[in-house]
């Protein structure tokens, strides 16, 4: 029978300014009081699963949300950079209402492969970096589950990738805070997508097909 390895996409939870500002990569933005609630409501959901490995973006909010899932698993976390937040460029930090007012915004929205944000990564980059990043810690952890803490753009990317939906429809694929995507890979075949954006129960029964 073919080994399947299941990667399991964590978003961080919520911060102070989750839906309001574009945060990027600038360090310093922690989980607020729901967000923390909510990344022990992921350790609790993951319970009961063989967890293999975790790893997190380098940011501080995906860090926190991995905690509790570490702490339960007896696992360590391991910063992989590979799994950050787009670099916004100079777009880090604004106001989400005042760039949506942007005509590159539509862009962003519509035709997102064509987009580089200013003096910073580009969608298609993005979305290469995070596919490659997840290849690799197949390749290591053959067979095995893996926990992913990482951000909505990148997610959404690697969710987009592994259904063969262009990334030009990527903004079509919801992630919330604190949301579970799980993709599973078997040598061969192509990726079965097994949930996306799952918010509330539990995850112990996921099983490869
Ligand atoms: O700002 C947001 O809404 C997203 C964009 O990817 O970022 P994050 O998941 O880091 O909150």
């Amino acid at each position: 029978m073919t080994q399947s390895t299941l990667i399991l996409l964590v978003r961080h939870g919520e911060t102070p300014t989750t839906g309001t500002v574009l945060p990027g990569r600038a360090p310093g933005l922690h989980l607020s009081e729901r967000g923390r609630t909510q990344a022990e409501a992921v350790a609790e959901r993951l319970a009961g699963l063989p967890v293999d490995a975790l790893y997190s973006s380098p940011l501080e909010r995906a860090r926190e949300t991995a905690e509790p899932t570490a702490a339960r698993t007896g696992r360590t976390v391991t910063e992989e950079a590979g799994l950050l937040e787009c670099d916004f460029g100079d777009w880090t930090g604004a106001a989400l209402a005042g760039l949506a007012g942007l005509p590159e915004w539509q862009t962003v929205q519509h035709n997102p492969s064509a987009f580089r944000f200013p003096n910073g990564e580009g969608f298609s980059g993005m979305q290469a970096r995070m596919v490659g990043t997840l290849e690799d810690l197949r390749a290591a952890h053959h067979g095995g589950v893996v926990v992913c803490f990482s951000h909505a753009d990148p997610i959404k990317a690697a969710v987009a990738h592994a259904l063969g939906t262009h990334l030009d429809l990527f903004q079509r694929i919801m992630i919330s805070p604190a949301s579970v995507s799980v993709i599973s890979y078997a040598d061969g075949q192509a990726p079965a997508v097994l949930t996306v954006n799952s918010m509330s129960e539990p995850l112990s029964g996921l099983r490869a097909p």
